[in-house]
């Protein structure tokens, strides 16, 4: 038999989601909709966290998965139904993972992301000439039953920033990332390529591995 750390966490095990309505607990729209995208094809009936008035919870914690759980626990407790919540964010290298879990925060309360991305920028050139501009992209994708059942899968996605930024497609810091090897921007690309290859597919490719 092989003797567990006393802090590693015993693995969760898989649930099958069954027929009925998923919460999709965002309120990002841009979320939503890709969320929604990536759904299509399993024919699950979603309904979103605005739609059923849902708060917007405090995000205490100090990881993308911790984030990402009180955030689905929250809508599957106040709606009786599964919910599904996102944490994700930008991290630069040269920022020690900044913005990271702050992605949001760093839009100030008018969500306004041309502000976050110039941050981004500034706060790069303030570090030196020759501050590298490689990134990368994390989603943790969590699904709770109302029961508290809860697991949760991450992606990521590398990349490097570009300034200025292109693009119209995609939010948040989509316009200012260039994928590994691409010539286009996240923002630059249509949503069918950006599914291809985000950060938010790769998690979602394990949820769906594990759950459908
Ligand atoms: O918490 P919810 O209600 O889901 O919505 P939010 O916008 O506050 O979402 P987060 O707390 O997870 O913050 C992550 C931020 O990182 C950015 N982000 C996440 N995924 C992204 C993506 O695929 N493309 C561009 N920006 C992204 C986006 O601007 C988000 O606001
Ligand atoms: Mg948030």
């Amino acid at each position: 038999m092989i003797a567990l750390s006393d802090d590693a966490a015993p693995p969760v095990p898989h649930r099958k989601l069954g027929p009925g309505r998923l919460v999709i607990a965002s309120h990002n729209q841009g979320k939503v909709r890709e969320i929604g995208d990536l759904l299509r094809p399993y024919g699950i009936e979603t309904v979103s966290a605005a739609e059923l008035d849902l708060p917007e919870p405090e995000e205490t914690g100090t990881t993308f998965a911790a984030n990402a759980e009180l955030k689905a626990r929250a809508a599957a407790d106040l709606s009786g139904l599964p919910a599904l919540a996102d944490d994700s964010g930008l991290c630069v290298e040269a920022l020690g993972g900044d913005p990271g879990i702050f992605s949001a925060r760093w839009a100030g309360p008018s969500k306004d992301f041309a502000v976050a991305m110039e941050k981004v920028h500034d706060a790069i050139l303030a570090t030196g000439p020759d501050a590298g501009r490689d990134a990368h992209f994390v989603c943790a994708l969590s699904l709770c039953w109302p029961d508290g059942h809860i697991e949760t899968f991450e992606g990521r996605a590398d990349g490097t920033l570009v300034w200025p930024p292109r693009g119209e497609h995609g939010f948040g810091y989509d316009a200012m990332f260039l994928p590994l090897g691409a010539t286009e921007t996240y923002g630059e690309i249509d949503p069918d390529a950006k599914h291809a290859i985000s950060h938010r597919a790769a998690a979602f490719n394990l949820l769906t591995a594990a759950v459908f």
